[in-house]
């Protein structure tokens, strides 16, 4: 295959070294980051390299990311092979699922980074950026959307989450598994089928504004009653399999009359369920108010599903069948 691998680095702790205040901050770009990786030169691919961001994950936002899915589409339309995306690992999954969304081109995206910095002992970076060119180089790759690579494993982006604040085996797909290892480098892929949702990274995405709001026992809904005066859609992490206490559906109820409220669920796996239990702030319950369910994605993916959709300004119809495309 002709062509190259073009790897954008955006930050994260793959790229940070020690400050002299303390602590690791954002230091190094591409080109460090790929001449750190041993074994590179014997794969035979050209390895372009371009430093997009140079933030902590936590500080991305949105119109970041539109400028990064502009890019990574270029980059294929201009003949790369796959591209890779190094990344802060505490929203790898939010980013990885806007790109899956927003690139529907064949080329493998692949997005990882690290849980050590380079100065540390035992740095899994280079490591993870080798799988990371590896699969992006895998005719096994292509068609089957954006893809994480961390620790050896492959995920799909819609499962992935991080769900451990220092392991370096952080990321699990929680319910589905990894869909692929990366063995002696060499990956091992299970395909698996897209969605067919695509959405533009329409730049109005940095004008939505989508809260996420987690709920815990005894909730009144406090938090939610100026929603609609402060967002333009909800994200609901509801307890279980998509409920809420009884004293917080009037809230959620009115909120939902104003504003698109998707329900996931806090739990960590599992799709919200739609028919099962009929007592106030069970999903039903809440389906029936005007709630919109999220399927299999956790909150964050949620949210990010929601902030393309109305960014749009995607209707009531169009939200709920881009959503049921995930259950
Ligand atoms: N391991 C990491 O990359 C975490 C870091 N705080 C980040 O997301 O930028």
């Amino acid at each position: 295959m002709t062509g190259h691998v073009a790897v954008i680095s955006m930050g994260g702790t793959i790229a940070m070294a020690p400050s002299a205040s303390g602590g690791i901050v954002p230091s190094l770009g591409a080109d460090d980051l790929v001449a750190s990786v041993p074994g590179l030169a014997e794969l035979d691919v050209k390895i372009t390299t371009e430093s997009l961001r140079s933030l902590p994950s936590p500080s991305l936002g949105f119109a970041d990311l539109v400028a990064l899915s502009t890019r990574v589409r270029q980059e294929i339309a201009a003949g790369a092979v796959g591209v890779v995306v190094t990344h802060g690992t505490d929203t790898i999954e939010e980013t990885a699922f806007f790109l899956d969304l927003t690139v529907p081109d064949d080329a493998p995206v692949v997005v990882t980074g690290a849980m050590r910095h380079p100065h540390s002992a035992g740095p899994d970076g280079p490591a993870n950026l080798y799988a990371a060119i590896r699969v992006a180089l895998s005719p096994d790759a292509r068609r089957i959307g954006t893809l994480v690579v961390m620790s050896d494993e492959i995920h799909g982006a819609r499962f992935v989450r991080k769900n451990h604040t220092s392991s370096t085996g952080a990321f699990v797909s929680p319910g589905f598994g990894p869909i692929g290892f990366v063995v002696e480098g060499d990956p091992r892929l299970r395909g698996i089928a897209r969605t067919g949702l695509t959405l533009p990274a329409d730049p109005r995405v940095s004008d939505v504004r989508v809260g996420l709001v987690t709920v815990a026992m005894g909730d009144d809904g406090a938090l939610l009653r100026r929603a609609g005066d402060l967002f333009d859609g909800l994200v609901i992490a509801g307890l279980g399999a998509g409920h809420v206490p009884a004293a917080m559906v009037p809230v959620v109820a009115d909120q939902a009359v104003r504003i698109p409220v998707v329900l996931s669920t806090r739990t960590g796996a599992g799709s919200v369920l739609r028919h099962t239990y009929g007592y106030p702030g069970s999903e039903r319950d809440l389906l029936d108010r005007g709630l919109i369910q999220s399927g299999f994605l956790d909150p964050a993916k949620s949210r990010v599903l929601l902030t393309l959709l109305l960014a749009v300004e995607a209707n009531p119809t169009a939200i709920v069948e881009a959503f049921d495309r995930f259950r």
